[in-house]
């Protein structure tokens, strides 16, 4: 099937809206899927600092609680003095403190003295609070967080390393994830004496920062490295704390965009990685460093992602809402399309009709000559077209018409020629054989002639015969048909079935006109002719043009040679006269 002009213009413009509209799908999608993930990039590293400075306010709430106890007289009276009513009124407060804050492991006083003599102790065992007291209490003074903490000045905070915990008796606390707090203990009278003890707290570093990320949007994955980037938090356990196995898994490994934030060259990074093949991540982190009073310095790198198929979910919806709008969106554009390429071919098709039409014969009256763009000027060129030619064709009609009565006419005294006159012969005698008719013809040719030319000139000659036929028409009837065969001689058909006698009478009536003298050299002389007439008959004298016509060529030469000036009958039994 051929496509039409419209079609294929419809299919063209419905092709370039629907790639644009599938263009614009794609790039919309694009851009949306960026802007998605930046966002969400955006979210995550607030999230991150949002929980640094949770851990920065539990750190100077653990050093808060230190504090408050480091400076109470029950605390003295249980290290200088070794109350145990005093003991017994801490250990309430322990039980307390640790009852409101479920991330603390263990909180203990003890003593500088006695190796570092555990005076107070309350663990977290199997979820309930437990004292330990009496011969279970140990002697601590070698652990970091007693040694250097009795070396601190009052109120400042030692911090651990955050480590596995593998100090015997530490119940829930054993072998989790521990951060150590401590703070040294002195007498009010004498700060800068030598320190009493040291008031402990172990915090769960789990269930800490669980409680501090318990309200951050899910599903958030929690990273958390120290300041050389060893892992300590992570979704995948068997990478954390690789350095208490003696191995070493290290967060800028495994997320090289990272070891800007390990070195400290910035403060944070936002970055794509994979967890593994198929889970793509999008991840912020935070670079802490330690807070003041606080010994020694400890660096944490906090860290939060985010599964991009659950960022970019929100993309699949707008992907699919936009592969929605551009399906009726094409449709829509399909049929605006091919509306429009009708607006447009319809003009076309109308000139292609016009223009199918003239070729036959039509003349276009309806087209679109009042548009005032390319069709308009178009259809007012074909209309100016087809007067042109329509011109040139009645020109060419009336040329072919002159030709035509050239080519039957003779030209010097208009009559019909000899062809011509020959077939209005042959008609004339089919129309009287249909009817059974007669027909007279009458064959004329001048007597002295010649000498007219002659004497006179040829132009004198042609004036000469313009004059006989004036006369002969003036002659004959109206309906009776004058030709000229070419020199001196004409031919009459005669109209009707006519008697011989009339004929005669035609015949005498001409030779009288002819005869008459013609003035020549405007009117100055006159000349004179005859004329010898043959008179034949269809069909006794011939049943065709031909025969006919020499019927009376033969009847003129005998009247020629009978004395010329008079007529004769074809037939012998005609009569003739003269
Ligand atoms: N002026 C003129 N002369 C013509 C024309 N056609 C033929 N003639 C001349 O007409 C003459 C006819 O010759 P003829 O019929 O022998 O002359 P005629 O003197 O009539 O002779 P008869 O018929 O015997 O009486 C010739 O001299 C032709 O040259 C024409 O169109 N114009």
């Amino acid at each position: 099937m051929k496509l039409r002009m419209a079609h294929k213009l419809a299919l063209l413009l419905a092709g370039i809206g629907l790639a644009a509209a599938l263009l614009m799908a794609v790039l919309a999608e694009r851009v949306g899927r960026t802007l998605l993930v930046e966002g969400a990039q955006e979210a995550l590293l607030t999230s991150t600092q949002v929980l640094a400075r949770r851990v920065e306010v539990m750190q100077a709430n653990v050093a808060r609680d230190l504090r408050i106890v480091a400076e109470h007289p029950l605390t003295l009276r249980v290290l200088k003095d070794n109350e145990a009513d005093a003991a017994d009124r801490l250990a309430r407060w322990f039980e307390v403190s640790m009852h409101s804050q479920p991330a603390y492991f263990q909180m203990r006083l003890i003593s500088a003295a006695d190796y570092g003599l555990e005076r107070v102790r309350i663990d977290r065992h199997q979820g309930q609070l437990l004292r330990i007291e009496d011969d279970a209490l140990q002697e601590k003074a070698h652990f970091p967080y007693v040694s250097e903490a009795l070396a601190l000045p009052a109120q400042e905070l030692f911090s651990s390393e955050i480590a596995i915990n593998h100090e015997d008796g530490a119940h829930d606390g054993l072998e989790q994830p521990t951060a150590i707090f401590s703070m040294p203990v002195y007498a009010p009278n004498a700060p800068n004496g030598k320190a009493l003890g040291v008031v402990v707290i172990n915090v769960d570093l789990r269930n800490t920062f669980a409680l501090l990320a318990q309200d951050l949007p899910k599903p958030y994955q929690l990273f958390l490295a120290n300041g050389e980037g060893d892992i300590l938090l992570h979704p995948d356990a068997a990478l954390t704390f690789g350095f208490d196995r003696g191995e070493r898994h290290l967060i800028q490994s495994s997320m090289p965009a990272l070891a800007a934030v390990v070195d400290g060259s910035t403060d944070h990074a936002v970055l794509d990685f994979n967890m593994d093949t198929s889970h793509p991540m999008v991840a912020a982190f935070t670079r802490m460093d330690g807070a003041p009073h606080t010994a020694p310095p400890r660096t944490l790198i906090l860290g939060l992602a985010q599964p991009a198929r659950e960022i970019l979910a929100r993309a699949e919806q707008l992907r699919r809402t936009l592969l929605g709008l551009a399906v009726p969106v094409a449709l829509g554009g399909l049929v605006l399309a091919f509306v429009l390429a009708r607006t447009f071919t319809r003009p076309l098709a109308q000139l292609e009709r016009a223009a199918h039409g003239f070729g036959q014969g039509d003349v276009a009256t309806d087209l679109p000559i009042d548009r005032h763009d390319e069709i308009g000027t178009l259809a007012r060129s074909f209309v100016h077209m087809q007067h042109c030619v329509g011109n040139q064709l009645q020109t060419l009609r009336e040329n072919q018409q002159t030709l035509e009565r050239l080519s039957q006419h003779d030209s010097l005294t208009g009559l019909p020629n000899r062809r011509f006159f020959m077939q209005l012969l042959e008609q004339a005698l089919v129309r009287a054989q249909r009817h059974g008719q007669t027909v007279d013809l009458m064959f004329i040719d001048l007597d002295g002639f010649k000498p007219v030319n002659d004497q006179f000139g040829h132009e004198c000659g042609d004036q000469v015969l313009q004059t006989v036929v004036r006369q002969l028409r003036a002659g004959l009837r109206e309906a009776d048909i004058l030709a000229r065969l070419g020199g001196d001689e004409f031919v009459v058909l005669l109209d009707g079935a006519l008697e011989q006698d009339t004929c005669a009478t035609l015949a005498a009536k001409v030779i009288e006109l002819i005869s008459a003298p013609i003035a020549i050299w405007q009117g100055h002389t006159t000349v004179r002719v005859g004329a010898s007439i043959g008179l034949a008959r269809y069909p006794q004298d011939g049943r065709t043009a031909y025969e006919l016509l020499r019927s009376a060529d033969r009847a003129m030469y005998a009247a020629k040679e009978a004395g010329k000036g008079c007529w004769r009958f074809a037939t012998s039994g005609g009569q003739s006269a003269s």
